[in-house]
This record gives structure tokens, sequence and C-alpha cells, in this order.
């Protein structure tokens, strides 16, 4: 049977990788919402060729700019923008799974409609999860959807869990390749740009996600997110730098077995198994050549090093609003950082700083999720523009 598929970010690297994997099964997809940000030519050009249901754009004059481009197109596509047409192309009545690909906390209003309408999410937006994973975790359960995570880490978690009793874990192990600064010390760290912090060394992503991988931000993101997803604590969830990002992450059992999950680095792997669970099919992602020698590295976690993963650690023992601000401080230090407002290490000051000035609220609802993660936003920049009067 045909699975309809809504795709939140589809311009972006998690978008159209999705689509990567839709053109390899054109029996099996069909494409019914696409739903992006400014991206105005690459939108085109995928309305054009899937012609979805429902196209969405960031505001009204990129949406009056799509419709002029698609007038006499004979297209069966409505134009909708801002957050209500992202909350419509989530909850959109034609679609069977929503392909969660924005960025940051603005995916948690859309998903939680998604999850409200009953669909299947392939939660790839980590930051939903970790601003409100309570609040999103508790409607799935409710409304008796699944998540399926992309995000390859948890993927190789939830690949690494299949037959196998969830008591019997002893503790999930999350890989990091160490990001684009792994080999500098703390000192090397202080005038590095952000084109330089932009090359990740296995993984072509986004700009927020390549910043977040280089400060270790995004393994933070990544134990909170797999707390949530696979409801385990925190004592249990490992980081273990491995630089070739081979082994995607790996469960260790109560007999101190080690299942992991392997591949190349390549999105389209897990993006297709969230797409197919529980089937395999044949994949876009190439496969290991055994005829090439491999060899496997693996180093301990520096949490002095790599301080942002000590604060996610934190944030997420404090539970609450503390991961809503730790993710909303990050996503607005990092946002400074890519404009070159603040330094690389700057990042994590901000996230410390805003994170010690906050008095958590534990078990929030929606509405205080929301005030702190705009508090937190609003503290983030006032405290950077001191740190440049320093
Ligand atoms: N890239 C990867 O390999 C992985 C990504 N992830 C997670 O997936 C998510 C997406 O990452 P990635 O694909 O790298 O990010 P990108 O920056 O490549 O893409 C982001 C997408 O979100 C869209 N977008 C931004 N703002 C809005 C808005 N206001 N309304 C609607 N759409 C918007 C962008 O549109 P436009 O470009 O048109 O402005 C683009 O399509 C993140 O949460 C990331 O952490 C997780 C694992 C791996
Ligand atoms: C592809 C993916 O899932 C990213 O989250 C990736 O894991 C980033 O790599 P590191 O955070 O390990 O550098
Ligand atoms: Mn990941």
């Amino acid at each position: 049977m045909t699975k309809r598929i809504a795709i939140l970010g589809s311009t972006g690297s998690v978008g159209t990788q999705t689509l990567e994997v839709v053109d390899q099964h054109p029996d099996h997809f069909k494409v019914e919402v696409l739903a992006a940000g400014r991206n105005v030519d690459l939108l085109e050009k995928q309305v054009r060729k899937y012609q979805p249901k429902l196209a969405v754009v960031a505001d009204q004059s990129l949406a009056d700019t799509l419709a002029t481009r698609l007038a006499g197109a004979q297209l069966p596509t409505t134009i909708m923008y801002g957050a209500d047409g992202l909350v419509q192309a989530a909850g959109h009545a034609d679609s069977d799974m929503v392909i969660t690909g924005i960025v940051g906390s603005q995916g948690l209003k859309p998903t939680l409609a998604a999850i409200e309408a009953g669909k299947t999410i392939g939660l790839a937006n980590k930051e939903t999860l970790v601003s409100a994973g309570h609040l999103v975790m508790e409607a799935a359960r409710n409304k008796g959807v699944d998540i399926i995570p992309v995000d390859s880490e948890h993927s190789a978690l939830f690949q690494s869990l299949n037959g196998e009793k969830r008591s019997a874990i002893d503790k999930l192990i999350l890989t990091a390749s160490g990001g684009s600064f792994r080999d500098r010390n703390r000192e090397e760290l202080r005038n590095v740009t952000v084109a330089d912090a932009l090359k990740h060394p296995n993984w072509s992503m986004g700009a927020k996600i390549t910043i977040d991988s280089a400060t270790m931000a995004n393994k933070g993101l990544e134990v909170i997110e797999a707390r949530w997803l696979f409801d385990i604590p925190y004592e249990q969830i490992e980081v273990v730098i491995h630089p070739e990002s081979i082994i995607h992450s790996m469960i260790q059992y109560a007999d101190n077995s080690l299942i992991a999950q392997m591949g190349l680095p390549n999105m389209t792997l897990p993006i297709q198994y969230a797409m197919t669970y529980p089937e395999r099919m044949h994949s876009p992602a190439p496969a290991m050549d055994f005829s090439k020698l491999w060899t496997l590295h693996f180093k301990p976690m520096d949490l002095d090093r790599f301080p942002c993963l000590r604060l996610a650690y934190e944030s997420g023992r404090a539970g609450g609003t503390a991961t809503t601000v730790f993710n909303a401080a990050n996503e607005e230090a990092v946002s400074l950082f890519l404009k070159e407002q603040i330094s690389f290490l700057e990042i994590e000051t901000l996230i410390e700083q805003v994170l010690h000035m906050h008095d958590t609220v534990s078990s929030p609802n929606l509405e205080a999720i929301m005030h702190a993660d705009t508090w937190a936003r609003q503290q983030t920049i006032a405290r950077a523009a001191r740190l440049g009067q320093q």
C-alpha cells in the first residue's frame, strides 16, 4: 500500500534526503505535503515534481511568490504560510506519516498537531523532544501514535532494541564523531571561524546541527532525546567518541553483550528505515566495502573538553523547563555565532549563564514551555550583548 508522506523542512538536508528515499521507491510513497522556510526556488521544483496537496513557506510574501510562479501549472496544490501553515501541514488529512525535518523548537507545535491528528512521526527534529519531551511522549501514548527515530544514533538504538526486552538494557551508548574540532584543545578553540566549524568530518548536514556537533551540544540534545524516546534514565546513557561514525550507536545488555547498528554515514538509511519500518527495503545508502581495510577507534568522553555535553546532562537531571532552556539558549547562541556576533567558546558560556539564571518549573504545560523558551532566547541575546562590552 502507498504510504502518504508529509515533509516538514523539505528543502533541508533531512528533507531532500527523504525525497531521495521517495524517488527510490515511487510505488511505496506519495508526497502529499511539503513545508519549507525561505528556499522558494527549490520548493517550486519540488512542488512541480511531487504535486503535493499542500505547500507551505515561511511568510506571506514567499507564499505570493510561489503562487505567482506556479500560476497556470494546473497543480492540486494549496499554498499556506507561517506557523499556522506548518501546523496545517503536520495535521493534513491526506498524509499517513510526517517527517519532522525542520530545525529548532519551532517544530514543537507542528509535531504535537501531527500526533493529535494520529500521524506516524518520523522524528528528526530532536529539539522538540529536548524542549518538551514529556508532553510529546504523553500525547503520542494517549493517541497510540508511533514516534520512529530518524536521528542516526536513535535509529541505531531502535534497530539494536528489536526483539530485546527493555528490562535487559544495561546502558545505551551513543557514539559521537567529535565534530569539526575534535583534534583541537580548548586553547585552540578561541579563534576558530564559522567556516571551519561548518566542516563536519563525516556528515553533510544543515548549519545549526553542524555547529552543535562541533560544540558537542548535538550529543547533549541526543542524550535527552534518547531519554524520552526509550524511557531510560540519564545514568544509563553514555557517550563515547568514535571518529569514523560507522557504529551509529549501541546497546549494552545485562550480560555485557553489545548490539550495535553499523553502516557508512548516510542519512538516507535511517530516514528510510523510519519510513518502511518494520520492513527493510533496498536503500540509496552505499554498502560497506570490506575489500578495504577499516579501522574503528573509540575514545572516552571528556566533559571538561566538551562542557555543552555536561550542561545537557545537568539540565536533563534537573528536568522540567531546564532542558527547554538548554535548547533555546543553544539555538540562539548558535544563531549568534553563525552571524559572527559571538565567538565559538561563547556559545557554551551563554548556555551556562542562562541555565544558572533559570528557576526550573517541574512538569511544565505547553504554556510554561513556550514561556521558558522565549525567556531563554531573550536572556541569551541580552547576555551576548554584555559579552561584547566586556
Ligand atoms: N541533517 C542531518 O543529517 C540530521 C538532522 N537532524 C535534525 O533534523 C532537523 C533538520 O536538520 P537539517 O535538515 O540538517 O537542517 P537544514 O538547515 O538543512 O534544514 C532545515 C529545514 O527547515 C526549514 N525551515 C526553517 N525554518 C522554517 C520555518 N520557519 N518554517 C518552515 N520550515 C522552516 C528549512 O527551510 P528553508 O531552507 O527553505 O529555509 C529547511 O527545509 C534538525 O532538528 C536536526 O537536528 C538529525 C539527524 C541528522
Ligand atoms: C547524522 C546525525 O545523526 C547527526 O546527529 C550526527 O550524529 C552528527 O554527528 P556527531 O554529533 O556525532 O558529530
Ligand atoms: Mn545524530
